[in-house]
This record gives C-alpha cells, structure tokens and sequence, in this order.
C-alpha cells in the first residue's frame, strides 16, 4: 500500500513538473494574473464556479480573495456561484441544473468581470451555458480544465489545460494554479508585486 500511495504522489508532482516546463500554459497563467490585476483596478470582480470537487475549488479561491491569500489587506471582491443552497435548488429545480450557474451570472454578473469556469473535462454543460451568458454579457472567460480541455477550452478567451487525463490530478493542479493567481493577485494590488 505504501507503494501506491508513493506512486499516487508521483503522479501528482509530474502533473505539477509538467505545468512548471509548459512555457505556454506559464504564458497563459500571467495573462489571467494580469487582467484580473487590471479588473481589480475598476469596480470589477471575479465569479467562479465548478461542479463536485471544482465546486469547491470555486469556493476556496473565491474565500482567499475576500478573506485573505497570505497577508492583511483590504477585501477584494469574488463570487462564486456555488454556495447559495436556495439559489442552486430554485433555479434547478424550476429551470434544470444545466441553468444553475448561467442564471446566476445572469442577474450578478457584469461587464468588466471575469468568470472562472472549472472542470477536469471542460464539457460540464451548466458551465458552458454560463461561458453564453458571460459572452453575452462582456465578461472576460477563464477556463480551467484539463485532458483535452472539452468545449470550453475552445469558447474560453483563456484557457488553462492542465495536461492530465486523471481527474484527481487535475483538481490538484487547479487549486495549485488557483493559489498561485491569488497570491499574486495580493502581492500586485496591495503588496510589493512580483517580478
Ligand atoms: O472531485 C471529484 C473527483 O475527484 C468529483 O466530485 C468531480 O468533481 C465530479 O464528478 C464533477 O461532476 C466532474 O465534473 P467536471 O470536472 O467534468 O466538470
Ligand atoms: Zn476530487
């Protein structure tokens, strides 16, 4: 057992080796760091949302945001749209589950926000109606996903694919990469900055 669990850990840092030696995924990780640096400069704000465990991973990045990454500092403004019980079980069940994320950025979202759709697939259909509606409305699209990055990868203005066919390893990587885009969100707007 103790091999396995090795091997498990194994695959996780590989995962996370590859994303460190993907100059173009690295590229890409900057260029959602820079506009959500440039959205926190106005009255903007960035939404999130994901199914099962991206749900919350949504929420953790959202609670790093408001709350705080690493340091004290004033709250900057994150949604994320899995949280409200009343909201997911009235807009589920009377316009079905596929709704439960557009509806919302529908009546919350704005122009100028940023909206971070995770999946390990890219195809969960509840989120790609939610990338419609963000197009619709002049919100910037993320999309963190993995494998060969589904259909949101090809409707997302940026698309972060983690370059991973197994979904635990995936979500590893998502929070890592969420993590990264906090604290550097933190360190650019209230801190010294990175280099
Ligand atoms: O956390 C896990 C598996 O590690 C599950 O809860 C997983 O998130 C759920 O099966 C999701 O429904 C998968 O959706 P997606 O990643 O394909 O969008
Ligand atoms: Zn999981």
């Amino acid at each position: 057992m103790k091999n396995y669990i090795k091997d498990q850990i194994k695959k996780s840092y590989e995962t996370k080796q590859a994303i460190y030696e993907n100059e173009e995924l690295l590229n890409k990780i900057v260029e959602v760091c820079r506009a959500c640096v440039e959205l926190y400069k106005g009255k903007n704000k960035t939404i999130l949302a994901g199914n099962g465990g991206s749900a919350a991973d949504a929420q953790h990045i959202a609670a790093e945001l408001v709350g705080r990454y690493g340091f004290d500092r004033p709250s900057i403004p994150s949604l994320a749209l899995t949280t409200d019980t009343s909201n997911l079980t009235a807009i589920g069940n009377d316009y079905g589950y596929d709704k439960v994320f557009s509806r919302q950025l529908e009546g919350m979202g704005q122009e100028g926000d940023i909206f971070f759709g995770i999946s390990t697939s890219g195809n969960s259909k509840n989120i790609i109606n939610a990338f419609e509606v963000a197009k619709q409305k002049g919100i910037k699209t993320v999309a963190l996903v993995g494998r060969d990055g589904g259909e949101m990868a090809k409707m997302a203005d940026i698309a972060l694919v983690v370059p991973s066919d197994s979904t635990p390893r995936i979500q590893e990587s998502h929070i890592l990469i969420g993590h990264i885009i906090c604290d550097i969100i933190e360190k650019e707007i209230f801190g010294d900055g990175v280099n």
